[in-house]
């Protein structure tokens, strides 16, 4: 079976009647916004935030009722992919460019829940390019300031020039190949004038939902697993 699949769907049965829910981005967590469509046709009653127009535009064609993030305070839950996580459950986000809206939706949330296959569990993070969002102006400027901190930036494109985000900017997929220290590395990112956000997000995960050949694993929080073995 279709380890995404897996994981996406196993992720809905976290969701509980009257939520907020936070709803991610990208081929992983479209399972779980597919099931939560079918949760919503059988009578369940929640509200979702999306992450992105396609997110927003998916949601809608399945019923599923959206709220402006500007209308809450706090959401109860959300469930999002990733393109990498460590053994910390720090993330890079963002290869589909949607990191600035997740990183919001993320901030406000009570419960962050990540779906992704095994191939996206790793020891240290930095194989996968790490998605940066920057102004459009000056991004030349933005790109060799932060090229400063090791890694080899690269604007990403689209068919007709340059991808621009849900919020009309650029991303830059910076080459680390190996990041140490993503909190350290995420401060000095955005303090670099021209950048939006960053695709690290450390210290937000709470749980990990794994796909993989024999079926799906939860991992919590090393904190939470500490707590709730005193
Ligand atoms: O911008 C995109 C998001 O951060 C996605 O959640 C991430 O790229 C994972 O996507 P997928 O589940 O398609 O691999």
């Amino acid at each position: 079976m279709d380890k995404k699949k897996l994981a996406g769907e196993q992720a809905a049965t976290y969701i509980e009647e009257g939520m907020i829910l936070g709803l991610g981005t990208g081929s992983t967590v479209y399972w779980t916004i597919q099931k939560l469509g079918e949760l919503v046709k059988q009578g369940l009653k929640i509200k979702g935030i999306p992450t992105s127009k396609a997110t927003e535009h998916l949601a809608r064609e399945l019923g599923i009722p959206i709220l402006d993030i500007s209308e809450v305070q706090e959401i109860d839950l959300t469930i999002d992919g990733a393109d990498e996580v460590n053994p910390d459950f720090a993330l890079i986000k963002g290869g589909g460019g949607a990191l600035f809206r997740e990183k919001m939706v993320a901030s406000l949330s009570r419960r962050l829940l990540i779906v992704v296959d095994d191939s996206k569990v790793v020891s240290t993070l930095g194989k996968f390019p790490l998605p940066v969002e920057v102004v459009p102006f000056g991004w030349e400027i933005t790109s060799r300031n932060i090229a400063r901190l090791g890694c080899s930036p690269k604007l990403r494109l689209h068919t007709a020039g340059p991808f621009i985000t849900d919020n009309g900017n650029y991303i830059l997929d910076c080459y680390f190949t190996e990041i140490q220290h993503p909190e350290l590395l995420n401060e000095q990112l955005t303090k670099i004038i021209g950048v939006v956000e960053t695709g690290l997000f450390v210290n937000m995960a709470e749980m990990i939902i794994v796909g993989g050949n024999d079926g799906v694993s939860v991992k919590s929080t090393p904190m939470q697993s500490e707590a709730a073995n005193e």
